[in-house]
């Protein structure tokens, strides 16, 4: 079942924050991840449709039928949010069957498929122990098989692994992905973790202010980013102000480089982004965009180290990743310097 977004803005009474005229669509299965900065409206996004937050304009569509006026409990939607909220005095098995009880559905019925869904997440043998028993990515689980058990038109998902520490996170992170795409749930995934994002989603949504600035697939967000905010935000980088020199040539003020510079005019200013990775070391002496300089602080990562190059005149280091750092020189392929014009 889609969803669709289409112009919506919502103001918090009395404050000028919230949404900003934002269109989006999620197709049927779909996972969109959303991320920005804190403040950016991710949770009022999510709130929005699920109908926790009334009195939007523009249309939230699912599955066809407008649900800007539909009251929360029967938009059917499941929902997970960063804080377990299972209800303490419940047994595993009941909080999952709790909205099927809801819904009326007959205590056999809703049993066996509260049990399913256990064993769908990993916890079949959980089911009679108090949730007070579980640790916090089993709590997860059940939040999320909770959520599944209505069958539910579309998937909420806010920050639902925050909590959790790093290891417990990328394993539930692949689970979680896994048993969505097997309900084929039109999800939407709340994360202020980029990473997150990019590894679970099929496209990514990048708020700011209130605002849509993008949403594209990881690749296309992280290769393509459409503004310096989208490039800032997901993604290392390093990013410096330049000017259209000629055609195919950049004058950054400390150097002239190589680059696909389009249909830019003469003199137009821009950025030029560079991920980590695109950062050659020690190139041959007679290399496309060689930059001589000295490498500054070094993190060492295991495969990679991740090292400050300082070019003199930069302004400030760029940043690298590779096996071994630069001794003397980096240079940039001319395809590898992305140009934001704003
Ligand atoms: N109940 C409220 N009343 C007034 N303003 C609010 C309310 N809830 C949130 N806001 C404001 O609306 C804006 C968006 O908040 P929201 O919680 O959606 O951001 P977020 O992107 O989810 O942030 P975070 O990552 O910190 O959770 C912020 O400026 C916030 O201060």
């Amino acid at each position: 079942m889609s969803l669709l977004l289409d112009s919506v803005s919502y103001n918090y009474p009395g404050s000028t924050h919230g949404l900003h005229d934002v269109s989006l669509d999620v197709r049927t299965g779909e996972l969109v991840a959303v991320i920005g900065p804190s403040g950016s409206g991710k949770s009022t996004l999510l709130k929005l449709v699920a109908g926790l937050e009334t009195g939007h304009t523009g249309r939230i569509v699912l599955g066809g039928d407008d649900m800007s006026r539909t009251p929360v409990h029967q938009r059917h939607i499941g929902m997970v949010f960063q804080s377990y909220a299972l209800f303490p005095h419940l047994s595993v098995l009941d909080n999952v069957a709790y909205g099927l009880k809801l819904r009326k559905v007959d205590t056999a019925e809703r049993r066996q498929r509260a049990q399913e869904l256990l064993d769908i997440v990993g916890l079949g043998d959980f089911a009679q122990r108090a949730t007070a028993q579980l640790s916090g990515g089993q709590q997860q689980r059940v939040a999320l098989a909770r959520a599944l058990a209505i069958d539910p038109r579309a998937l909420l998902l806010d920050e639902p692994l925050s909590a959790l520490d790093a290891s417990v996170r990328g394993h539930l992170r692949d689970q979680i992905r896994s048993i969505q795409q097997r309900f084929n749930a039109t999800t939407l995934l709340v994360t202020h973790d980029q990473e997150e994002a990019l590894v679970m989603a099929d496209r990514v949504a990048m708020l700011k202010d209130g605002r849509l600035l993008q949403i594209a697939t990881p690749r296309e967000i992280y290769e393509h980013p459409a503004s310096r905010a989208v490039a800032e935000f997901v993604g290392l980088s390093t990013i410096l102000p330049a000017k259209v020199a000629a055609p195919g040539r950049l004058d950054m003020g400390f150097a002239e480089l190589f680059a696909e510079t389009g249909t830019r005019p003469f003199g137009t200013a821009v950025h030029v982004l560079v991920r980590p990775e695109h950062i050659q070391p020690d190139p041959a002496p007679d290399s496309v965009n060689r930059l001589a300089g000295r490498t500054g602080a070094q993190r060492y990562l295991g495969a990679l180290t991740r090292y400050d190059f300082d070019v003199a005149g930069a302004g400030k280091p760029f940043l690298a990743e590779s096996a071994a750092p630069a001794a003397e020189a980096i240079a940039i392929a001319p395809e590898h310097l992305r140009l934001l014009d704003h």
